[in-house]
């Protein structure tokens, strides 16, 4: 299984690229990430749009796409493993995390989510919430194979 964080906007060299390297560094399933970036100004509602839909045509078709927001379910790190663990079991291929950008997702990208992930009720920058999401996917790798490094 592969995993696919797609993303609005360039996570420039620091911190929070560092903190994603090392989380993705220490996962078994391979992780990419696809950037997706148009900055020429637009309206927020057509900003939204158009973001959605480079979100959306960077998304490969077979693709079990997580939709990363905050009005999504609050998974505990046991039932984000358990979800994994599905696709994982199911051969799904490819799990997509589609991250948005300033504005959040167009209604079109959540329509097209298998499942909406909250990391909780408030709102993270977009650039903290790849190693966010990273730690806990690397935690629900821990949850499956029963390593230490999670304690419930
Ligand atoms: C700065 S936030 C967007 C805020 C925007 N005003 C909204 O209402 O969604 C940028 C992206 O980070 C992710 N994000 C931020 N906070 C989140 C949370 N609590 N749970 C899940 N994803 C979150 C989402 O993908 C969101 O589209």
């Amino acid at each position: 299984m592969n995993l696919l964080v797609i993303a609005v906007g360039r996570l420039r060299r620091g911190p929070e690229a560092d903190l994603l390297t090392a989380y993705a560094e220490r996962l078994r399933w391979p992780l990419t990430v696809r950037e997706v970036d148009d900055r020429r100004p637009l309206p927020v509602a057509e900003r939204r749009a158009r973001d959605g839909r480079l979100l959306l045509d960077a998304t490969p078709g077979d693709a079990h796409v997580v939709v990363l927001d905050g009005t999504g379910r609050p998974l505990s790190s046991e039932a984000l493993a358990e979800h994994l663990g599905r696709q994982r079991d199911s051969g799904t291929r490819t799990v997509a995390f589609l991250i948005g950008g300033a504005d959040g997702h167009d209604p079109a990208v959540l329509a097209r989510a298998h499942l909406v992930l909250s990391l909780g009720p408030m709102t993270w920058p977009h650039m903290l919430v790849r190693p966010m999401l990273a730690e806990q996917v690397f935690r629900a790798q821990c949850i499956l194979e029963g390593h230490p490094y999670h304690r419930a």
